[in-house]
């Protein structure tokens, strides 16, 4: 009633899955975390390429074609978050990922020279030598059947953001770090129990639930973290920044603070638990699912062994080296459309859209970027599921349309660190693939996820870690 007779004119247009009345689709969302998942993939099948939702009035249209996507995601008037995003504030404030306005722009403003190549030239030595780290605790497990690579992996990511963009050495045995680890794990859970039920979207009411109350528990361990880390940092300060050109992004913030530029101590915080967060759980994800892929595809393994024969010789990777890796950078990009580590992303239309297929989307309504579904969909790549890093190969990305792949998102609002993620995960791969052959255990289909903050496995993505002997 509030929205008005147009909203809902446009909105009945689309095309929307059968629901009651006053509660809409409520209960196909009213689902444990893994059927959530599923309820929303069937959908998109079925409704491809656009369908609306009602959840007792929150109405959303979901969007999985290239052509309405690229609409979004090229329109600065579609680039506010939507309300969903709202529930990260009390984790991550207003930071780069969760603001809006003018604080993003002066923010992404601030923060961009912070990834600039001369910086991420500087980080393939830390991502070294966390990879030799990383290698060391494979070695000490691999006489087990399988490993779990979400443990030693995550690991690796939270360690490679905490000395690279945060310039603090964490400690691998640190206490701190494997609470925070376990209270992202749960925070996720959170908000896929939170989004689903409108009646929790008011903080005052959330705060008051048992789920409300767990927050608050989880809240405190990921801030005392960032807090330890901004202190840990503080320690090193310089007298005088003048003395280097670029600064890795914590020493950019506190630079900036310190010459009375537009950010405080709550502005640095909430910048440190974004990018803690971003630049070590998608990563992580996106590396898991990439050593599963390989296990399952040993021509893939075989020819990227090959490949870093030729171009790494015996060397560790360098910058230089890595952008040479061709096959293994096809092999990353078709992990993560299969693996899409950020499986949707939401905005609120900041007018009205006429979708490319025909419909009005109404301005002030939420609009979610099905990027999972996106990259699953037969319209768009054929034979989905099948592992082919051809696909990315320069005459087929040309057949294809600009915004059929879109991992990293796209436009204005595209990820900050996605550079960082492709050199983080090759160096990775480089030091993973010398020392081990992987063998299959779990194969892509016995993998389950849960709706999370990111592509999610319900449990454990197994793999086989074999000695290499040359
Ligand atoms: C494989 C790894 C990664 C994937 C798939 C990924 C994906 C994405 C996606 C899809 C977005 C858009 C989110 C939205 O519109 O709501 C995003 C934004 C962002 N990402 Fe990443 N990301 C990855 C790694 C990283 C890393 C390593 C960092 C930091 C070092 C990072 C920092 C950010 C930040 C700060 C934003 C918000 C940017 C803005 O709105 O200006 N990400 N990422």
């Amino acid at each position: 009633l509030r929205r008005g007779g147009r909203f809902w004119e446009c909105l009945d247009q689309i095309p929307r899955p059968p629901g009651y009345p006053i509660i809409g689709n409520l209960f196909d969302f009213m689902k444990t975390p893994e059927q959530m998942f599923l309820s929303e993939r069937k959908l998109a099948l079925e409704y491809y390429p656009i369908f609306s939702l009602n959840i007792l009035g929150s109405a959303s249209v979901n969007l999985i074609n290239p052509e309405d996507i690229e609409l979004v995601l090229t329109d600065t008037k579609q680039n506010t978050k939507s309300f969903l995003y709202n529930f990260l504030h009390s984790w991550l404030g207003t930071g780069l990922l969760t603001s809006g306005g003018q604080k993003w722009q002066n923010r992404r403003k601030i923060l961009t020279p912070a990834f600039h190549f001369n910086i991420l030239q500087e980080f393939i030595q830390i991502f070294n030598e966390e990879t030799k780290g990383l290698v060391d605790d494979l070695e000490k497990e691999c006489h087990k059947p399988f490993i779990d690579v979400v443990v030693p992996i995550t690991q690796f990511t939270l360690l490679s953001i905490g000395e690279t963009a945060m310039g603090i050495k964490l400690d691998s045995e640190d206490k701190d770090k494997d609470g925070y680890k376990s209270a992202v794990y749960k925070i996720g859970r959170l908000l896929a129990y939170r989004t689903p039920r409108p009646w929790f979207y008011n903080d005052a009411i959330y705060s008051l639930t048992p789920a409300g109350r767990k927050e608050k528990k989880v809240l405190k361990t990921l801030h005392t973290f960032s807090e330890s880390v901004i202190a840990e940092r503080k320690k090193y300060l310089p007298n005088s920044y003048s003395s280097r050109k670029r600064l890795a992004m914590l020493d950019l913030l506190l630079k900036y603070k310190a010459e009375g530029a537009n950010i405080d101590d709550k502005g640095i915080r909430e910048e440190v638990d974004t990018f803690m967060f971003e630049g070590h759980d998608t990563t992580s994800m996106a590396l898991c699912f990439c050593l599963l892929l390989l296990a399952n595809h040993k021509d893939a393994q075989e020819e990227i062994l090959k490949e870093m024969e030729t171009v790494l010789d015996d060397d560790t990777p360098t910058y230089a080296k890595l952008q040479e890796l061709k096959f293994m950078e096809r092999c990353i990009k078709e992990s993560l459309r299969l693996f899409p580590s950020v499986p949707f992303i939401s905005r609120v239309s900041g007018s009205e859209i006429k979708t490319k297929t025909g419909y009005t989307i109404p301005k002030d309504c939420m609009v979610n970027l099905q990027i999972y579904d996106l990259h699953h969909s037969p319209h768009v790549f054929p034979d989905p599921e099948k592992f082919d890093p051809d696909r990315f190969l320069p005459e087929n990305i040309q057949k294809r349309h600009p915004f059929a792949y879109v991992p990293f998102s796209a436009g204005s609002r595209n990820c900050i660190g996605q550079k960082f993620a492709m050199l983080e995960m090759k160096t990775a791969l480089c030091g993973i693939l010398k020392k081990f052959v992987l063998e299959p255990i779990d194969t892509p289909k016995d993998i389950k996820f849960v709706a999370d903050l990111v592509l999610r496995p319900k449990g454990s993505i197994k793999v086989k870690f074999v000695p290499r002997h040359d």
